[in-house]
Order: structure tokens, then sequence, then C-alpha cells
């Protein structure tokens, strides 16, 4: 049986969160980064709920986000994680931790191997990591572009000391080769499975968990 779990990002509509679901996924994001075309409000994300299966984690996705936004998202939406995609601190993951007691997955961009230190930084208060490409500068978004990094900078570096998703430009055709490459067991993908931004495709879905899982 395959140890290979599966995150998809970005949902924005019901037969989304269950093409996933059905598909075998076992993390489902929702985006709180207003620029995002995979935007949620906290009461859309919470109407997404209910057609979440129970063992099913829901994750919210901010990015340097305010204690107010977290408020206003965890008053409203029962989330069992939150991702942090943006510049947070190590004192401000220990913060948000303290504040909302959820499991925090913090991400980390990598473009080159210098950017892998902050992976063992991060460790020490994450409960995951999440290593994605590091967005262009001149990109809108922190995420979610589609872009891979160079996946041997991980290759024969199979553990941290916390669990960790590989992300960035995954999509059917290429997680296999992209768990084979890094040894990732949890994989995480936003654009690689829509057929617009914001709009994914359940059959592209299914094919990327079908993959990764196949790939475990
Ligand atoms: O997806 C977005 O629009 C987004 C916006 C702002 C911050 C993060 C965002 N996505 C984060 C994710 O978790 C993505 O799955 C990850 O970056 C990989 O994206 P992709 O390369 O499109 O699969």
């Amino acid at each position: 049986m395959s140890d290979v779990s599966v995150k998809i990002c970005g949902l924005t509509a019901p037969d989304h969160v269950r093409a996933a679901a059905d598909a075998g996924a076992r993390y489902l994001g929702f985006n709180f980064f207003p620029k995002s075309p995979r935007y949620v409000s906290p009461q859309q994300a919470a109407a997404l709920f209910e057609h979440v299966p129970v063992g099913v984690a829901k994750v919210a996705l901010v990015v340097n986000a305010t204690d107010e936004l977290l408020d206003s998202i965890t008053a409203v939406a029962p989330f069992d994680m939150l991702q942090l995609h943006g510049s947070e601190s190590v004192e401000r993951v220990q913060e948000i931790k303290a504040r909302y007691g959820l499991p925090v997955i913090k991400v980390v961009g990598v473009a080159d191997a210098e950017d892998l230190a902050a992976i063992d930084t991060y460790c020490d208060v994450a409960d995951q990591l999440l290593i994605d490409a590091k967005a262009p500068k001149s990109s809108v978004l922190p995420g979610g572009n589609g872009l891979a990094f160079d996946w041997r900078l991980l290759a024969g570096r199979k553990y941290w000391r916390k669990p960790w998703m590989l992300a960035g430009g995954l999509n059917p055709g290429n997680v296999a080769e992209a768990i084979r490459m890094t040894g990732a067991r949890q994989v995480d993908v936003a654009s690689g499975v829509e057929s617009a931004p914001g709009i994914k495709d359940a059959a592209m879905v299914r094919a990327f968990v079908d993959a990764a899982i196949r790939a475990g």
C-alpha cells in the first residue's frame, strides 16, 4: 500500500471539494489570500466544509495574516490546520500556534541550495513544512504559480525532523518523477490540476492523486 499523501490546494466550489476527496486527497486547502484566483471568504469555506468527509484535513492558507484575519477565519470555519505561506518569522509561527491551538504548516520557498537552511529553522516550531518553489519577485502570488524548483536539491535528503510536503509546478504528468527524485511522502498541488485559474478539473485531480499514490 502507498504511503504517499496528497493535498489539493485552492478549492473554490463544492464539486471541486468532492472530486478531491473522492480521489483520495488527505488534505484540502482553502485560500484566504485576496489576490488569488483561488480566494474564498471564511463564509464560503464554511459552506464548502459540508462536502468534506470526516478524516480529510481542512487547511486554511494565509499569507502574513494578522490576528484579526485569523480570528475571522477560525470563528466561522472549523479548520484542522493553518498553512503559513508568507514570510512569517519563527516567533510569529509560535505565536499563531499558541493563539489558535492548531497544527501549523510553514511554507519554505526554494530556488537554490541556500534556501534549504530555512527548513531546519522552521522544523523547531512548525508541525509540518511545505517546500515550494520560490515565487519570482515580479509575481503577485507567493504560491500557486505552477513553477517547479530543481528537485535535485532534495535528492538524497529524505527526512527532516518534521513531516514535509513537496509543492511547486506539480501535475499529473510529473508528480511520480518528483516523488522518485525527492523521496517526498506528501505532495501538494494547486494550478497543476486546473483547467483555468481557480477551476479544478476533476479528471486532472483524479489523475494526480492516482499517479502520486502509485509512485509511493
Ligand atoms: O494558489 C494560490 O493562488 C496561492 C496564493 C498565495 C499563496 C499561496 C498560494 N498557493 C499555495 C499552494 O499551496 C500551492 O499549492 C503551491 O504553491 C503550489 O502551487 P502550484 O505550483 O500551482 O501547484
